[in-house]
């Protein structure tokens, strides 16, 4: 359960108090994520999420993201509104955290999507991409491939979380600055695109959520992202075939990728394993003993970064 930080009810119900949503039913921990601190709010005006924004969001970058999902709703990307207060401030304080009241969703995160969901989140992950490319804020990638070194050492022994781990990541970080490309279409990317961040009823994406890592970065790096995340065996041994062509189907059905794009998407997807595998590596080390958090396995992301190595590699991403 992601919840880093309590909420007191009676600054709760002041901070709801300068909103007219009216007040305070409930509020709990949500046991999804591990990032920021989200709750269920219910008031008597309706349901919302309060987050509280933790250790990788920076506060100063909160209104780069209030006016990105503003730009995607106006878009008609399916985005939840940052709800503002009488005075349209969206950003608050509340227990020493920067903080958010944010439009509740329908839809559910999948765990195991089928091929006509994959789809529908390629589609999805494409016209957010259509709708973002009119959009003229830019944030640098603290999450980008120039950073994960800093992650890897802030993480401490690697060997400690997977035997032969260091090896592996250094040899990898030498060939990945060999052969990052320097000039791919890029503009602002969600960078995050798990199932778990995307919400569904049947086949349809009722939500994209969880924006706090969207930057200025290579847009092939976003579907590489995807591919990742949603075409995998939970042990991130075996790429889906099925599911990969039926994202990069619905990806294709908006945004047609230059050559350039379709050639580095083996390497991207290298890079994008090996940042999650280092950023659960440094919060399998690193997450407070009393926070309630479920932390996530970094060993799945090894064996995709194994699987995109493979001089295969290129085949996973037909369309
Ligand atoms: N706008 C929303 N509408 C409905 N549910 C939401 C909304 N925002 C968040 N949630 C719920 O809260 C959960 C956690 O939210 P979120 O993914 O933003 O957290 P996080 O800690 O940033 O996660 P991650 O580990 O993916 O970075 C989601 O999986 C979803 O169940
Ligand atoms: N989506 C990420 C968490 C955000 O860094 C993961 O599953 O590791």
């Amino acid at each position: 359960m992601a919840v880093y930080t309590e909420v007191d009810p009676d600054d709760l119900a002041a901070l709801v108090a300068r909103y007219d949503i009216g007040t305070v039913l409930s509020c709990k921990g949500i046991a999804e994520g591990v990032e920021n601190s989200n709750f269920l709010l219910e008031t008597t005006g309706g349901r919302f999420i309060l987050t509280l924004y933790e250790k990788r969001v920076q506060a100063s970058d909160l209104p780069f993201f209030v006016d990105l999902l503003g730009h995607l709703a106006d878009q008609g990307c399916p985005v939840p509104a940052m709800i503002r207060d009488r005075n349209g401030e969206a950003i608050q304080q509340i227990s020493g955290r920067a903080a958010c009241i944010i439009q509740f969703l329908s839809g559910i995160s999948l765990t195991h999507p089928t091929p006509a969901q994959c789809e529908a989140a390629g589609a999805a992950l494409g016209a957010m991409h259509r709708a973002v490319a009119s959009f003229p804020g830019a944030r640098e990638n603290s999450m980008g491939h120039l950073h994960w070194r800093g992650v890897a050492e802030a993480t401490g022994d690697l060997d400690a979380v997977i035997p032969g781990l260091q090896a592996v990541v250094d040899t990898e970080f030498s060939w990945l600055d060999a052969h990052w490309p320097a000039d791919l279409p890029a503009h602002v990317i969600h960078a995050d695109l798990f199932p778990d961040n995307v919400l569904m009823l049947g086949n349809r994406v009722t939500g994209l959520i969880d924006f706090y890592f969207a930057a200025t970065d290579y847009r092939a790096y976003d579907v590489a992202v995807t591919h990742a995340s949603w075409t995998f065996s939970g042990d991130g041994a075996e790429c889906d075939r099925q599911l990969a062509r039926a994202l990069m189907q619905g990806y294709a059905r908006e945004i047609t990728l230059t050559d350039a794009e379709i050639a580095a998407l083996p390497l991207l997807a290298r890079g994008a394993s090996l940042r999650f595998l280092l950023t659960r590596a440094h919060d399998w080390v690193h997450t407070p003993a009393d926070a309630l958090v479920t932390r996530k396995d970094p060993a799945p992301f090894l064996n995709r970064l194994r699987r995109y190595q493979a001089a295969d590699a290129a085949s996973l991403f037909a369309a």
